[in-house]
């Protein structure tokens, strides 16, 4: 697990968009041949989605051959509604680059059997020759897509409940309102987000400082879901300075030195 340390969550989005379009680029994409990206919702990667779109209207990347799955949606909130992670999709990013309906996969919360569709899901990547790159966020617990505390690390997509803590931080979308926060969501396991060859994890804010401590340099644990990169071979994390207040000074300073 590598990790650098960049000022502010702005200098984190435009790092990791340039990274993103460059593992495009790189990789050439074609239509027999897509780039299969995992992406994630919440405030942590909208800088990101606003560089990348940037980067997009310069000519600097295209979308056209790459093919999306994204890590969470909401259980029984109609897509149409604004804090849908479809619909935060579509704002934030879809809209603004060219790619099509059919190349983005999205969890269905409301399906009349969730659990196909979690199964569907898995096939539905596993079909793609699996994830190329996947950029998620972190919950203050530490959790990695909506894998809360004491998930497997080896699960898969399936329904979870929210905990409280999960639904009090979202609420901040509805209204401040904790009961129209869903109950429960659809959610790429662990071990799906893992599979992916590259997983880039952004952690911003000061919110996040215990969460960004415990995954470094605690132990792999269920309790902090996304401490499991620790096993993953290629596994990066971007964080900006704020998050970095509970880190150990000796911590700190090693990733600052080794990132040249
Ligand atoms: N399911 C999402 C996570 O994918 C996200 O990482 C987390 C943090 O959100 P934010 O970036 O707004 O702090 O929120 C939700 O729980």
């Amino acid at each position: 697990m590598q990790v650098k340390i960049k000022a502010d969550d702005k200098a984190v989005g435009t790092w990791v968009a340039q990274y993103i379009a460059k593992r495009i680029n790189d990789f050439k994409p074609t239509a027999d041949r897509p780039f299969v990206l995992g992406l994630a919702t919440g405030s942590t990667p909208i800088p990101t989605y606003q560089a990348l779109i940037e980067l997009h209207k310069a000519g600097k990347v295209s979308f056209a051959h790459v093919v999306t799955f994204n890590m969470d949606e909401y259980v029984g909130l109609p897509q149409s509604h604004p804090e849908s992670y479809y619909s935060f999709m579509w704002r934030h990013l879809f809209d603004h680059i060219d790619v099509k309906k059919e190349q983005v996969h999205i969890l269905n919360g409301n399906a009349s059997d969730l659990a196909k569709e979690c199964a569907d899901y898995e096939q539905k990547i596993r079909d793609f020759g699996g994830m190329e790159l996947i950029i998620g966020g972190i919950g203050i617990d530490g959790h990695i897509a909506f894998n809360e505390p004491g998930s497997s690390l080896t699960s898969r997509t399936r329904k979870q409940p929210l905990l409280h803590e999960t639904r009090v931080a979202n609420s901040r979308f509805f209204d401040n309102d904790i009961s129209k926060v869903p109950t429960h969501a659809l959610t790429m396991g662990v071990a799906t987000v893992t599979d992916s060859r590259e997983v880039l994890l952004l952690v911003t804010g000061h919110n996040k400082a215990e969460a960004l401590a415990r995954i470094v340099e605690g132990a792999v644990s269920h309790w902090w879901t996304a401490s499991v990169l620790q096993m993953h071979n290629h596994a990066l994390i971007l964080c900006d300075e704020s998050a970095c207040d509970r880190l150990q000074v000796a911590t700190y300073k090693y990733f600052k030195e080794i990132d040249v």
